[in-house]
């Protein structure tokens, strides 16, 4: 399997003087995976993640997707990429645009990036509700006309829209109930049979087990185990997933 993100040494520091929020990070992605990233609150998940799509973009240390730097991208090569890595954030609510209605939302960033000719739309957008299991009446609601669950199945809608390689879901299940949790996770295993690389990001022991292939633990901005998941959850070498593991979880 080839590496769509290679990640050296990737070190964030937000603050002069203060720690670092991430500390020379070394990952990878493999083409086609589920990559679980745990860890605990303000461990660094989220920096991680901001900067691998460069909504951070103080950061030192090289993260090259498909071999290219993201900072020396030129400005092609950052639209191109902005469409084929997407993030899908822990609130939906405060990511959709509340004054559109839900099909406008699903289909906007299409249109910007000009990959939708206009005859097309509805065909798109009911093929994109069918896939993340929302209705076809939904379509002209707005977001505050739906569920937390709904809000974030059209936050994956819209992410789909763009055809992307590589979606990584910060917490995107965290403030759901356990029946949109199951859903979502659902969908995540669907994108990955059609070709979707996905990153799940969660300090949700039990949801990174159902579903990743490999797992990074990220605590105080370092990287403290990784490996398959069978691996690391049967022989854990991380204070902190040993702590996890004799707590009550059961595998
Ligand atoms: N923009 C910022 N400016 C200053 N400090 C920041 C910024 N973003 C994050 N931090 C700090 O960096 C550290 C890592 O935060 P981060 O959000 O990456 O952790 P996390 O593992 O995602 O936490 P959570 O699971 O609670 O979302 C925290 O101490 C946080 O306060």
């Amino acid at each position: 399997m080839s590496r769509l993100f290679d990640i050296k040494n990737l070190t964030v520091k937000f603050n002069k003087g203060s720690f670092n929020a991430l500390e020379k990070v070394n990952l990878y992605l493999k083409k086609g995976e589920i990559l679980g990233i745990l860890g605990e609150s303000g461990g660094g998940k989220s920096t991680l993640a901001n900067s691998m799509t460069l909504l951070n973009d103080r950061y030192t240390g090289e993260i090259l997707y498909k071999g290219k730097e993201l900072k020396s991208m030129n400005h092609g090569e950052k639209k191109i990429f902005s469409k084929e890595v997407q993030l899908i954030f822990q609130d939906p609510y405060s990511s959709l645009n509340p004054k559109m209605r839900l099909k406008d939302i699903i289909l906007e960033g299409a249109f910007i990036h000009g990959l939708i000719p206009k005859n097309a739309c509805n065909g798109l957008v009911k093929s994109l509700l069918d896939k993340v299991g929302l209705k076809e009446s939904y379509l002209d609601r707005y977001p505050r006309e739906l569920s937390g669950g709904e809000r974030q199945k059209a936050a994956i809608a819209r992410a789909l829209a763009l055809f992307p390689d590589v979606i990584i879901f910060d917490e995107a299940t965290t403030n759901l109930d356990l029946v949109s949790q199951r859903e979502i996770l659902n969908i995540i295993l669907e994108l990955q049979k059609s070709g979707v690389t996905c990153i799940v990001i969660s300090h949700n022991l039990p949801l990174i087990n159902i579903i990743s292939d490999r797992i990074i633990v990220i605590n105080n901005g370092r990287i403290e185990e990784e490996g398959k998941t069978e691996d690391i959850l049967t022989s854990p070498k991380s204070e902190y997933l040993k702590e996890i593991l004799n707590s009550n979880y059961k595998l």
